[in-house]
């Protein structure tokens, strides 16, 4: 679903993402890992068909990242990290807006109707965006990212600000959309999101620092073979020196 090689993007003299290899296969749920200014919205974006990269090559759902950015867009689902609503539009009208955006007219009003249902969004429909609380923002930006059943979806730090409960339940989708066979990137810098993932690519400054299933580089980086680390926060700490990676 998604494979990049040798993938830089410079800002100026500054490399925000240097050199990154990347594969992701179908029903993963892989996360990217790292501080703030790591890169992973950068990296997001040359994936998503919103950056063109200076260097490497890349494929997403068979598309060329820098050729054929447009076919990208329209089958891929993201969720910027600012979640990108409408605030003066109501619930109901963000989710038409994208219905519209993604070209979605036959079955629009099941459809409407069905991710409302789907993400307990009733008893706001008709409420501004603006005037919700950051839970529910999550949820309308989340249901409104997949509302064409996107077979990959892109979710960059789509639980900051949100409580645990919201959290839970957020990630109970994932795994539902996973296990239907959808192929999920999300970005995150806390560590108990991580280790919920198949799959994990931690980047810092620009560069991945580490890449496999979470048990595995628990082992690959232990301090002795018989007992690897207890947590990916040793990892996080070890490999990028930085204690303080929750909210930043
Ligand atoms: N358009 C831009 N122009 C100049 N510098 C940029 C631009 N976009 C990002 N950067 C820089 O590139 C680096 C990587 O930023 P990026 O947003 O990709 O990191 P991130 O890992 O997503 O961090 P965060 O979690 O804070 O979003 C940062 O130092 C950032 O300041």
């Amino acid at each position: 679903m998604i494979q990049l090689q040798s993938i830089t993007k410079k800002f100026g003299d500054y490399t925000a993402v240097d050199q990154v290899n990347l594969s992701v296969e179908q029903g993963e749920i892989c996360g990217l890992i790292g501080a703030n200014g790591a890169g992973k919205t950068t990296l997001i974006r040359m994936m998503c068909g919103l950056l063109l990269p200076d260097g490497g090559e890349g494929r997403v759902l068979g598309f060329d990242i820098r050729h054929q950015q447009k076919a990208i867009r329209q089958q891929i689902g993201y969720m910027s990290q600012k979640f990108s609503l409408y605030p003066d539009l109501t619930v109901e009208e963000n989710l038409r807006f994208y219905a519209a955006l993604y070209g979605i007219h036959q079955g629009l009003e099941k459809r409407i109707a069905s991710q409302i249902e789907a993400f307990r969004l009733e008893e706001v429909r008709q409420e501004r965006v603006g005037r919700l609380p950051g839970g529910w923002l999550q949820r309308v930006a989340f249901a409104s990212a997949q509302l064409h059943s996107p077979p990959l979806l892109f979710l960059d730090e789509p639980t900051s600000g949100v409580d645990p409960v919201t959290r839970r339940a957020f990630w109970e989708q994932l795994y539902r959309l996973a296990d239907e066979g959808t192929t999920i990137l999300v970005t995150t810098h806390v560590m108990d999101e991580a280790e919920r993932c198949d799959h994990i690519t931690m980047m810092n400054q620009g560069e991945v620092v580490a890449e496999g299933a979470v048990n595995q580089l628990k082992k690959e980086f232990a301090r002795d073979e018989h007992t690897p680390l207890a947590t990916l926060d040793e990892l996080f700490i070890q490999l990028t020196g930085k204690g303080d990676h929750d909210g930043g």
